[in-house]
């Protein structure tokens, strides 16, 4: 049997001065699944994102993609999986198309690396402009240029932290139905983080949903709304909250 994409076991991240990013959260995401982690500003999802994407270390606890530990072989992880940060900033002076061909060329190289850049291009969508540099880009140019750039990598494993972010409603759109695509057509499993909660709903098969560096709920939307007698997932959170807010 093929083990779980993502296996999270009591996991806790203390950074200096004490400071708590998340604290013992315990799940799993299995192959082929779309899975969500929610919450408010602070909560814990980028912490959770950037240890199973072996860019920080847990204090604590166990973390495997695709049975593989993250601290014990980041190498072995990295080539499983891309990565979306919140912010990808980085190379104002590439163009955007020495961006999407860089990035690519980490992972493909001959025929294959030329497809996957035409892939990205396609669906950045982004003209005239891939010839000019990043600096020159709106917020949701570069966004679009990023989600692209991960797409066309075509992982096992797609780790996508609050994609949506700076882009107009026509482009979230556009990105939300792309992730869709992508999970069904080549069965890329996706762990995504957002505090758009109505993003979500409409995004995944199950979500998780962190508070305080704590795993407060997890299942399925309809699970989560039924067992809260609530109408979206809005709702189902403040519900929730209070029983946590005791906990500073
Ligand atoms: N480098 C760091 N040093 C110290 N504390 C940090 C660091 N990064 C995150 N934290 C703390 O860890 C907690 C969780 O932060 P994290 O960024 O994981 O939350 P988040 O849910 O992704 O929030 P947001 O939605 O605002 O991006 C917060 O209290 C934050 O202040």
């Amino acid at each position: 049997m093929n083990p779980p994409a993502v296996v999270v076991k009591d996991l806790v991240k203390i950074y200096g001065r004490g400071s708590i990013g998340v604290d013992g959260i315990s799940f799993t995401v299995e192959s082929g699944e779309i899975y969500a982690l929610i919450g408010p500003n602070g909560s814990g999802k980028t912490t959770t994102l950037r240890i199973i994407a072996t860019l920080i270390k847990p204090t604590r606890g166990l973390v495997l993609v695709y049975g593989v530990n993250v601290v014990a072989e980041p190498l072995r992880v990295r080539s499983m999986i891309s990565y979306l940060p919140e912010e990808a900033g980085a190379y104002r002076d590439l163009t955007g198309f020495d961006f999407v061909k860089f990035m690519l060329s980490l992972r493909f190289s001959g025929r294959r690396l030329e497809e996957a850049v035409e892939e990205a291009i396609t669906i950045a969508d982004l003209g005239n402009y891939l010839k000019k540099p990043i600096r020159t880009y709106s917020k949701g140019m570069k966004r679009i240029l990023a989600v692209a750039t991960v797409l066309a990598s075509k992982p096992k494993l797609l780790i996508l932290d609050e994609p949506t972010t700076g882009l107009d409603v026509e482009k979230s759109i556009y990105v939300r139905n792309l992730i869709k695509k992508y999970n069904k057509e080549y069965k890329i499993t996706v762990l995504l983080s957002s505090h758009n909660m109505l993003e979500v709903e409409y995004l995944s098969h199950r979500v998780g949903m962190l508070y305080k560096g704590k795993l407060i709920a997890e299942g399925t939307p309809e699970q989560l709304k039924k067992s809260m007698n609530s109408s979206n997932l809005e709702e189902v959170f403040v519900k929730l909250k209070p029983s946590y807010d005791t906990i500073k």
